[in-house]
């Protein structure tokens, strides 16, 4: 008999409220840590984000997307070091064999003063929309996105047998990166296409929100060379590692390579957050083990890897 693969889905629930019992909160750990060394992926439910919002959110996606070009343009991320703002299609090859993604793509960060920009951190580019339109929403959903990584964060780290105090610096004023995503139809029969080319993730944990029944996310399954298919499900978010946490763990916690092909008919929107933890933070989860790269380092050779740059080379302005 086959066994059918899926990646596995979590209440987060019992973990996340307050009253929730020490065997409840066990439970949870080991559930995510059973599946991050086994996937490095799971789908999450209970994770107290309104569903309202997120819907808002996918909305505020093709809001942007549809501007006309030259605005979206006007908000392009290469001017600055911090990374925000505006990637066009085909601006980011996340698989070096395969061709330009076929996605475009808006950052929105922390927001961070402009007198005080360095690499991933800045002032945010808003495109003039009314603010109930986009920056009013996305700002919530910004809050959910943190909570909800100090929470995972926390969970993961406990799983390894550490007091979560040992997240002090990584803490200290992570980044956490929000990326709007816009995947026209894929028509193509060109096999070297994809919306988003094979790639594992660069960083900390990523938390998806799907375009509901806009399915295209697939997930790398090792032991039996499948593609599983991660289905968009309204409520239900998509957790994965980042080599990061890979390197990090020793690979206890697995980054794993997914892709994207858009064959859902129509637009498909969806918007992963990129926690990565303090950019001068090094690996919180075996503080002094001897290796001194910080999050910065490693971000930025990912960025340039991915987007054919040389971040060192851009001037620190706005
Ligand atoms: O759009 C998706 O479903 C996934 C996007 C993704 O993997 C990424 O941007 O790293
Ligand atoms: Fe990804």
């Amino acid at each position: 008999m086959t066994v059918q693969h899926q990646i596995p889905t979590i209440d987060l629930s019992d973990y996340l409220t307050k009253d929730s019992s020490p065997e409840a909160r066990a439970r949870i750990i080991e559930e995510v840590k059973d599946a991050c060394s086994r996937y490095g992926f799971i789908q999450i439910k209970g994770h107290g984000v309104p569903v309202d919002l997120q819907r808002k959110i996918i909305g505020c996606c093709k809001t942007l997307f549809d501007l006309p070009q030259a605005e979206k343009d006007a908000l392009s991320l290469k001017k600055n070091v911090s990374r925000r703002g505006y990637e066009r299609i085909g601006d980011q090859t996340l698989d070096s064999k395969a061709l330009p993604d076929q996605k475009e793509g808006f950052y929105i960060g922390r927001e961070i003063p402009p007198n005080d920009i360095s690499f991933l951190r800045g002032p945010n580019q808003w495109p003039e929309l009314p603010e109930e339109n986009f920056h009013g929403p996305i700002t919530e959903y910004y809050k959910h996105m943190l909570s909800l990584c100090n929470g995972l964060m926390e969970i993961l780290v406990i799983g390894l047998g550490h007091n979560p105090a040992v997240l002090g610096t990584f803490m200290r004023e992570p980044v956490c990166n929000l990326k709007l995503l816009h995947y026209p139809p894929h028509n193509s029969t060109d096999e070297r296409l994809f919306g988003a080319g094979a790639h594992t993730d660069f960083g900390g944990i990523t938390i998806l929100l799907q375009q509901p029944g806009k399915n295209g996310l697939q997930v790398y399954y090792e032991p039996t060379g499948e593609w599983l298919p991660v289905p968009a499900v309204e409520d239900v978010f998509v957790v994965n590692l980042g080599d990061l946490v890979h390197k990090w763990t020793d690979g206890t916690y697995r980054s794993t390579v997914h892709r994207v092909i858009n064959a859902a008919g129509g637009d498909r929107y969806s918007v992963p957050c990129f926690f990565h933890g303090d950019v001068k933070a090094t690996n919180p989860f075996k503080p002094g083990d001897g290796n001194s790269e910080t999050v910065e380092e490693h971000i930025r050779n990912k960025f340039d890897q991915s987007y054919g740059t040389d971040s060192r080379q851009v001037a620190a302005t706005a």
